[in-house]
């Protein structure tokens, strides 16, 4: 293993970099995250994901704090629940949000679910490109959203959502959905990235790649997706976890690896259905 991976960078449409790999903290208490975050960027983590739903932006930002590590080389995402859906709305939301963490800014702001029964979503948008013009975020983007949905923002603003983070892996490859944001310049972020720790890991494919590289299961999937130019954000509270997921800018996987990889999909009706579920 690398003394102390550096996590390499990539541009956001809004102008900002964001970095290739980043810790969830979903489902993470305050006291959880504290200790995981603090470990995290010691260790070499720069992006944190977090959420006003995971009730844990305190422990997050504590946790950063004890890092030491400036505040301009970290990168912070949190994300609006559906209460806020509102130009206006969104603008409080925010406010809570970098008080609990203890913040002035954050680098990435998402709209955590689409939620269209609520019918809410563009103004909520629009409420983050305010934010995103005062300075307030660095970039902001969408979570959940399909493409039929973004199509809805991208007629109402100029402004292009900087990301949209989608449950993405190798058993859920969202090849649509890649293709759409890759063609309006929108970066896939990948939740659940390595399929929640569970049986994804096992399966012969992954196992028999790990074997031939002489890396984990984990670090083969969370490869694959970076050969695919997609950002994953695994969740660990185990530091030994947290160094194995970081380290893997030291390796590629051939093309067939990818495919083979690639044809666990089970298809996009396998995903979470945003026109049905969020909060
Ligand atoms: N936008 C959205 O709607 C959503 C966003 N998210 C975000 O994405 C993040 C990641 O998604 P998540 O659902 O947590 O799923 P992940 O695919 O990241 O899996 C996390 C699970 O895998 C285990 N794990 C971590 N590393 C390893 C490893 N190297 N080997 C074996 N098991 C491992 C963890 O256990 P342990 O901690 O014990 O190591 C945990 O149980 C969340 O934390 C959250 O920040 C998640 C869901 C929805
Ligand atoms: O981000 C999230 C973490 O996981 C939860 C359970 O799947 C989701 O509800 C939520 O959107």
């Amino acid at each position: 293993m690398s003394e102390q991976p550096t996590v390499p960078t990539q541009p956001l449409a809004n102008g900002a970099q964001i970095p290739r790999l980043g810790l969830g903290t979903w489902p993470m208490s305050d006291a959880e995250a504290e200790r995981a975050v603090a470990e995290a960027v010691t260790i070499g983590y720069r992006l944190v994901d977090t959420a006003y739903k995971y009730g844990n932006e305190k422990g997050v930002g504590r946790g950063l704090r004890a890092s030491g590590v400036a505040r301009e080389d970290l990168f912070v995402t949190s994300k609006l629940n559906g209460e806020w859906h509102g130009r206006e709305a969104v603008r409080e939301a925010f406010q809570d949000s970098i008080e609990r963490l203890g913040l002035d800014y954050l680098d990435l702001y998402l709209i955590h679910w689409p939620m269209p029964w609520q019918d809410r979503y563009v103004d909520a948008f629009l409420g983050l490109t305010d934010l995103l013009r005062e300075g307030r975020v660095r970039a902001i983007g969408l979570s959940n959203f399909k493409p039929a949905h973004i199509d809805r923002i991208l007629a109402a603003t100029d402004v292009t959502p900087d990301v949209n983070q989608i449950q993405l892996d190798p058993t859920l490859t969202r090849e649509a959905a890649r293709a759409y944001h890759q063609a309006h310049g929108i970066v896939t972020q990948s939740w659940g990235p390595i399929g929640h720790g569970g049986e994804l890991l096992a399966q012969p494919v992954v196992t028999e790649i790990a074997d031939r590289h002489g890396r984990t299961p984990a670090q083969i999937v969370l490869r694959w997706h970076l050969e695919l130019g997609l950002i994953p954000i695994p969740k660990t509270s185990s530091p030994e976890r947290m160094k194995s997921n970081i380290d893997v800018f030291d390796f590629t996987l051939a093309p067939a690896e990818v495919a083979a990889l690639s044809a666990l999909d089970r298809g996009e009706d396998a995903a979470t259905d945003s026109d049905t579920t969020g909060h």
